[in-house]
């Protein structure tokens, strides 16, 4: 439905998107997620016309977007301020937009009834944004965008402004109202869990480049890269070179377990990255896995994180547990994985 080719943009002498492609599907809700200045917001303002690349073509259902003014764009785009009308109630607020396009009273007068109850504001219909929480200004804001019925929502960290409760209720409200309202959603944000908990997709972003497209899932369990690896969700890496099947060959750690991603030769440089809740912790008499001291344990309620100091590695090996763990710092383990549980990446060189 959308598709993004070649798109490049330079300010002096940076490059804020260096040949970005992407193809977006009708109804589908998309992230693009990455850390701060790699090109994400930069992308959905030249997709909402706020922006012009200096390379690259825009379509939607096979139109060029590029010369349409953002107004002539059959897009919304919300931004991380509301930008709501303080002097208007969340009614005026949301009916704006269509007075605007000089839409006949009563058709107005419906779809905003339509919008509110869908986002579930209708009691609250009367009150000026300054009488609202912040949950329910971010509700108007929707509302708002989803009003003019567009076939695109853009929406640009729209949950930064909220408190973690909060946001996981909206979370929770963002993708119900996705699925009803049918209209195809792309969200910018670094948050990585925000990221998979909402999108059906996720484009991962680092320096203007998009590094993998995938299902979140796909994304946590078999990155590509390692930048991927790294950026998305806790991973412990380790450096070497490519073995023979299922393993990673280090200078300090000996053979280590992993499957290797598609298309990596043997020999070649590599990374493996293994979760956290991958990692078990074993007996140190046992005689397989890599063996390490103890140095932290930190309960959170639902796990522990045990961080295991291993000779010759800078970095403690961060284990998951379940519940409370037994282990205290000091103890001498041994960490363990299964090849599957782990993937070895190729290096870029
Ligand atoms: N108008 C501009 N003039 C000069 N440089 C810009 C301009 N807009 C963006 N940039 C630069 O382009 C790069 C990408 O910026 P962009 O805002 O797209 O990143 P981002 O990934 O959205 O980051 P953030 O999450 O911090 O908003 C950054 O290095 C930024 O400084």
């Amino acid at each position: 439905m959308l598709k993004i080719d070649g798109i490049t943009r330079r300010f002096g002498d940076v490059t804020a998107l260096d040949g970005v492609s992407l193809e977006i599907g009708q109804g589908e809700f998309f992230a693009l997620l990455g850390p701060s200045g790699c090109g994400k917001t930069t992308l959905l303002r030249i997709i909402a016309g706020f922006e012009t690349p200096d390379a690259g073509t825009v379509t939607l259902d096979g139109e060029d977007l590029l010369d349409k003014q953002p107004n002539r764009r059959p897009i919304s785009l919300m931004f991380q301020s509301y930008a709501l009308f303080p002097h208007m109630t969340v009614r005026k607020n949301v009916a704006y937009g269509l007075e605007r396009e000089k839409l006949p009273r009563a058709e107005i007068k419906k779809r905003v009834g339509e919008v509110l109850e869908t986002v579930g504001l209708s009691e609250l219909a009367g009150r000026k944004p300054s009488q609202l929480s912040g949950g329910q200004r971010q509700r108007v804001a929707l509302a708002r965008s989803i009003v003019k019925r567009p076939r695109l929502l853009l929406l640009d960290e729209p949950l930064s402004a909220l408190d973690k409760k909060v946001r996981a209720d909206m979370q929770l409200e963002l993708k119900r109202l996705q699925n009803e309202v049918g209209i195809t959603f792309v969200v910018v944000t670094h948050d990585q869990e925000e990221a998979m908990s909402l999108a059906d997709r996720i484009a991962v972003f680092d320096s203007g480049a998009v590094r993998q497209v995938d299902e979140p899932v796909a994304l946590y369990e078999r990155p590509r890269t390692p930048f991927v690896a790294d950026f998305v969700g806790a991973n412990n890496l380790f450096e070497g070179t490519a073995g023979a099947k299922d393993e990673l060959e280090t200078e300090d750690f000996g053979v280590l377990p992993g499957s290797p991603a598609e298309g990596l030769e043997q020999g070649a440089k590599a990374l493996l990255a293994v979760r956290p809740e991958r990692v078990r912790l074993i007996g140190a008499t046992e005689s397989r896995g890599l063996k390490g001291t103890v140095v932290d344990v930190s309960f959170y309620g639902g796990v522990s994180h045990v961080s295991v100091g291993v000779p010759g590695r800078g970095k403690p090996v961060l284990a998951a547990v379940q519940g409370a763990s037994e282990v205290r710092p000091g103890a001498e383990v041994r960490l363990d994985w299964q090849a599957d549980e782990a993937v070895i990446i190729p290096v870029d060189q």
